[in-house]
């Protein structure tokens, strides 16, 4: 699939998008406004590099629809995928904000789209807009807090640590349901690669916890009937 930019008369859907995340919840309409009028949308095709490590760069980048992996490497040069984020998830933030290289790279997982926000723009609406900070900060929170949980738990049974990414990813883009909340159903690849885990015990572990009914699939979702249940499981 080619890269394609979304057309002028699509702007005003990117910036609705934009506006609907949670990052600009309860944020006046004019500033927000005025934070999005540089934003491109751009759809990118599975496995798209969109940054890579150590890249410099100008944007921030809204995910409007999709998922991508945040991916950097070990010393002996295995894969690590240390997070997944999802529609409503902002990146790119970091070397925004600090003025450094990439600290990792950014792929796509599925056809996502993704709006740019120039860098200037969103440090400026940090910069004067106390409730965006507010935001940023909660976002940067929740990110520290999983790899807090994610390290307790390196030395946990398998179950716990799948239980862990499951949750994790119901944090950042569950979206909450009559029948529980609902994550991507994702490759079980990716679960290994985020859990340290190899791939058959993901499987494995996967069908006990839909035997229990601690989570029901089907071919692209996931849904977790009761969250707390799973956070029980975390020891
Ligand atoms: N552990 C993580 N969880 C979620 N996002 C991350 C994590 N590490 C890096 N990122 C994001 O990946 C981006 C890579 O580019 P930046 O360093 O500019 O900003 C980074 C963050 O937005």
């Amino acid at each position: 699939m080619e890269d394609r930019y979304f057309s002028r008369e699509s702007q005003s859907d990117i910036t609705r998008m934009i506006l609907s995340t949670a990052f600009f919840e309860g944020l006046p309409e004019e500033v927000a406004e005025r934070a999005t009028s540089h934003v491109v949308g751009r759809s990118h095709p599975p496995n798209q590099v969109i940054l890579l490590e150590n890249d410099w760069g100008s944007s921030v980048y809204f995910i409007l629809d999709g998922w991508v992996k945040i991916r950097t490497y070990n010393l002996d040069g295995k894969e690590v995928t240390l997070n997944i984020l999802g529609k409503g998830e902002l990146f790119g933030e970091m070397a925004a904000l600090d003025e450094v290289p990439r600290s990792t790279d950014v792929i796509t997982l599925a056809p996502t789209m993704i709006g740019n926000m120039p860098a200037q723009d969103f440090v400026q609406l940090i910069n004067t807009e106390p409730l965006a900070g507010i935001r940023l900060a909660q976002l940067m929170g929740r990110r520290l807090r999983q790899v807090n949980r994610r390290l307790r738990l390196r030395e946990s049974d398998s179950a716990s640590r799948v239980a862990d990414i499951l949750l994790f990813l119901a944090e950042g883009q569950g979206k909450t349901t009559e029948s529980g909340t609902t994550i991507p159903n994702l490759p079980h690849r990716e679960l290994s690669s985020l859990s340290g885990l190899a791939r058959e015990t993901v499987t494995r572990v996967l069908s006990k916890l839909e035997k229990k009914g601690l989570i029901h699939r089907d071919r692209d979702l996931l849904s977790i009937p009761d969250v707390h249940a799973l956070e029980r499981m975390l020891v």
